[in-house]
């Protein structure tokens, strides 16, 4: 999609009337003013100055929307590039933006005695269960479970949907073929989660430039997710699958902290430097109240596809020796699989699915993380009946 300048209202202009507010050129990241006069401005925040930095993305929202000839208007605020540099200026002509999202709406503040910090728990009011897929390190294959997880539940019969909130590598639309795709909005101005595989998904990387490398902290992170999450139109869920980012710092303890999961699962490889990071993202959880559903053990081991031998590239049986010491459920092992990378990398994650090896995997994890969270919390569970 190509946007062109407005002849009624120009990037000038929006310029000039932030800077008359007083708005430092340097904190505008990008900006985009489109033909029919909506506007999207990224602002660049530090997660030190991030209350203040919502308060004036709220104000700022106001006296745009009060030029002559604005129409739709977002504000929403980022974080510094890696580099610290600001990225190229848009070619003349054409205005290049971030993906833009309509990131206003509402969310039901919900309070939970068994929470530390009552206040500020993020809940959506038709989704019966959040479940973060979580991981303490990068590419043990988090992104691959939540994904397949989720087309497990959903084959059930379930409504899912996936929240990729990996801010540092969002992968849920290359797996899924949908990187081109840019959200829709409704008409209350709500985004509309993009529909594939059977799943609603939204994505950081619908509606954020993912080329250039980001600084994610605590609090930016958990403001993007909160954002995702509230002004996103989910409708009715029985289960919204949380990608999260992996590790175990405070960008994680502010979700677990922070969104009412009903639930966690830990994805880890075998190993036992890979397992030790498994004990801080239990213990992490176990911390903030939210039950660990189980373990998913991932490249568990590889399989000679000719022979069945296999061979225990890093090591063998450690996760499960790690859930029986923490008392926690080993959901499955899922084994280096060739098709599971194949599938994964060119975005037909589905094509591997019916009555395969990984489908048989991911639907037997899938039931026995359902009865996990129907012992985590009974009152919550959608009602499905196994045959
Ligand atoms: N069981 C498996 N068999 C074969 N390949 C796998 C398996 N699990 C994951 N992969 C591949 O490993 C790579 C990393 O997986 P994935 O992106 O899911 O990891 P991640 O933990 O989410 O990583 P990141 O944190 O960097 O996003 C992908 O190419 C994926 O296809």
């Amino acid at each position: 999609m190509r946007f062109f300048k407005s002849s009624r209202l120009s990037e000038d202009s929006v310029r000039q009337t932030l800077t008359n507010h007083g708005v430092a050129p340097e904190r505008v990241d990008s900006l985009l003013v489109q033909e029919n006069g909506n506007v999207t401005l990224a602002l660049l925040a530090t997660p030190a100055e991030l209350e203040a930095a919502e308060r004036d993305r709220y104000e700022i929202e106001q006296v745009l929307r009060g030029i002559k000839g604005a129409g739709d208007v977002r504000v929403i605020l980022t974080a510094n590039n890696a580099t610290g540099t600001s990225k190229t200026p848009p070619a003349s002509g054409t205005q290049r933006i971030r993906k833009g999202a309509n990131l206003s709406g509402s969310v039901k503040a919900q309070t939970d005695p068994s929470r530390p910090s009552p206040g500020n728990i993020l809940s959506l009011p038709n989704v019966k269960n959040i479940v973060a897929v979580a991981s303490a390190k990068g590419g043990v294959g988090k992104s691959t479970t939540a994904l397949n997880l989720a087309m497990a539940l959903s084959q059930m019969g379930l409504k899912v949907g996936v929240l990729d909130a990996d801010v540092y590598g969002p992968s849920i639309p290359t797996m899924t073929g949908t990187t081109d795709t840019q959200p829709e909005y409704t008409e209350e101005k709500k985004l509309k989660p993009v529909e594939a595989l059977g799943l609603k998904l939204m994505s950081i990387g619908y509606v954020s430039d993912v080329d250039a490398p980001m600084i994610w902290r605590g609090p930016i992170v958990m403001s993007a997710i909160s954002q995702m999450m509230k002004d996103v139109d989910w409708g009715e869920l029985d289960l919204l699958i949380i990608d999260t980012p992996p590790g175990t710092g405070d960008a994680q303890l502010t979700l677990a902290q922070k969104v009412s999961l009903s639930g966690a699962v830990i994805v880890s490889t075998p190993q036992e430097v890979a397992l030790a990071d498994v004990r801080r993202g239990v213990a992490m959880f176990r911390k903030t109240n939210v039950p660990v559903l189980g373990i998913v053990e991932n490249m568990a081991w590889f399989e000679d596809p000719a022979s069945g031998n296999r061979t225990f590239i890093f090591g063998e049986g450690g996760a499960r020796r790690m859930a029986e010491t923490l008392s926690i459920p080993l959901l499955g092992e899922v084994p280096l699989l060739p098709e599971i990378r194949a599938a994964g990398d060119a975005g037909h994650v589905d094509s591997q699915m019916s009555g395969s090896r990984q489908s048989e995997l991911y639907a037997e994890i899938a039931e026995r993380m359902l009865n996990e969270l129907a012992n985590a919390a009974p009152e919550a569970q959608p009602k499905i009946v196994f045959e």
